[in-house]
C-alpha cells in the first residue's frame, strides 16, 4: 500500500483555514505553509485547532493552495526552488485565469473549484456559505487521485471532473458578470439585476463566449447569464470578494477576471470592449478615491 502523504495548506486565509481545520477534524496530518515559522491556532465553531507553520516543504506533501490569483506565480516560483516539490502533489484554487497557466502549472497539478464561502474573523474561520466543489487535473486526468476521498470527507460535496477547465470557464464568467459591477455600484450581489443594463451584461458574456470559442471551447451566453443570475439569487446578501478587497484597499483579482478576457482576446486578435470598459472604470475608481 502506498504511504499517505501529509497535508501542507498554504497560508491562513479564508478557504485555506477552512480546509486545514476540516482536514484536521478528519484526523489528517496538516501543517501550514506560512511566511514565517510559527504555531497558529484557528478557531472553528466551538473548537480550536493548533497547527505547525513552516516556511518551506519539509517532506513530500499534498499541498492545498487556495490563494489570490496574483499570488499564484510567486508561490510557484517559491515551490520550484524546493527539491521536495517534485515529490509533492499540488491542488490549486484561485478565481480567474492566468495568461500562462500551461507554463506555470505542471501536468500533474490539480484545480479545486468551489462555491463554498468562507471568511476570517480574527482567529476564527467562518464557513459562511455551504456550496460544492469540483476537483480536476491540469492534463484532463480521467480518474480521481488517491487523495480525493480525504478532500471529499473534509469538505463535501466534492465532484471529480475530467474537464475542470469547463467548470473554470463558468466560474470565470460568473465572477466577470458579478464582481466588477458590485464595485462600480458599491452594492451587494442581490442588487445587481436592477442596476446593470441587460444589454451591457449580455455583451460581457458574449465576449467571454467569443474568447472561449477561439480557445476551442463552446459556451452559450444565455447559459452564462442564467448561471450568474442563479449565483446572484443564492448569494444575494453577499458582498463580492472584489467589493470587499476594494473597500479594504487590497489588490483586486480584476486582471485575472475581466482583465484576462481583454488580454487573452487581444492575444487571439480580438477585442473585448465591454470587459475593457469595466476594467477602466474600476481602475479609475481606485485611482481617484481618497486614501484610507
Ligand atoms: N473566500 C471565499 O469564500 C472564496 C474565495 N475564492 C477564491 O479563492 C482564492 C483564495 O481565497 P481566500 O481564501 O478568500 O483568500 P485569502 O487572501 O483569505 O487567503 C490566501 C492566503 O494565502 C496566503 N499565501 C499566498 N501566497 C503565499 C505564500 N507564498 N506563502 C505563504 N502564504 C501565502 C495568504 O497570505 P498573505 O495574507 O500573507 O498574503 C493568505 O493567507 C481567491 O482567488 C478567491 O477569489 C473562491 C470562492 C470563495
Ligand atoms: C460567487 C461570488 C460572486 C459570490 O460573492 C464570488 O465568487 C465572489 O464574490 O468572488
Amino acid at each position: 500500500m502506498t504511504k499517505q502523504l501529509p497535508w501542507l495548506v498554504v497560508g491562513q486565509g479564508a478557504l485555506g483555514s477552512l480546509m486545514a481545520v476540516q482536514l484536521a477534524r478528519q484526523n489528517q496530518s496538516v501543517q501550514l505553509k506560512l511566511r514565517q515559522s510559527q504555531r497558529v491556532t484557528i478557531a472553528y465553531e466551538q473548537s480550536s485547532h493548533s497547527f505547525t507553520g513552516t516556511i518551506g516543504i519539509n517532506c513530500p506533501s499534498l499541498i492545498f493552495a487556495a490563494v489570490k490569483a496574483y499570488q499564484v506565480a510567486p508561490l510557484l516560483d517559491e515551490f520550484r526552488q524546493q527539491p521536495l516539490f517534485d515529490q509533492s502533489q499540488l491542488i490549486l484554487s484561485y478565481n480567474g485565469m492566468l495568461s500562462n497557466e500551461a507554463e506555470q502549472l505542471r501536468p500533474q497539478d490539480w484545480h479545486w473549484v468551489t462555491t463554498h464561502g468562507a471568511y476570517r474573523d480574527g482567529n476564527q474561520v467562518v464557513h459562511g456559505g455551504h456550496g460544492e466543489s469540483w476537483l480536476g487535473g491540469m492534463a484532463g486526468q480521467t480518474t480521481p487521485p488517491a487523495f480525493f476521498s480525504q478532500l471529499e470527507q473534509a469538505l463535501p460535496p466534492l465532484h471529480f471532473s475530467s474537464d475542470i477547465n469547463l467548470r473554470r470557464w463558468y466560474k470565470l464568467a460568473v465572477n466577470c458578470l458579478i464582481n466588477p459591477y458590485t464595485v462600480i455600484h458599491q452594492c451587494r450581489n442581490g442588487e445587481l439585476p436592477e442596476r446593470v443594463a441587460p444589454a451591457e451584461w449580455r455583451q460581457v458574456a458574449d465576449e467571454i463566449v467569443q474568447l472561449a470559442a477561439a480557445r476551442g471551447r463552446q459556451l452559450d451566453a444565455e447559459d452564462l447569464l442564467a448561471q450568474a443570475r442563479r449565483v446572484i439569487a443564492q448569494t444575494a446578501a453577499n458582498r463580492s470578494s472584489m467589493l470587499q478587497d476594494y473597500r479594504l484597499q487590497r489588490p483586486l483579482e480584476l486582471d485575472y477576471l475581466n482583465g484576462f478576457v481583454v488580454t487573452a482576446s487581444a492575444a487571439e486578435g480580438m477585442v473585448a470592449p465591454a470587459n475593457q470598459l469595466l476594467c477602466e472604470r474600476i481602475k479609475a475608481m481606485q485611482a481617484t478615491r481618497d486614501p484610507q
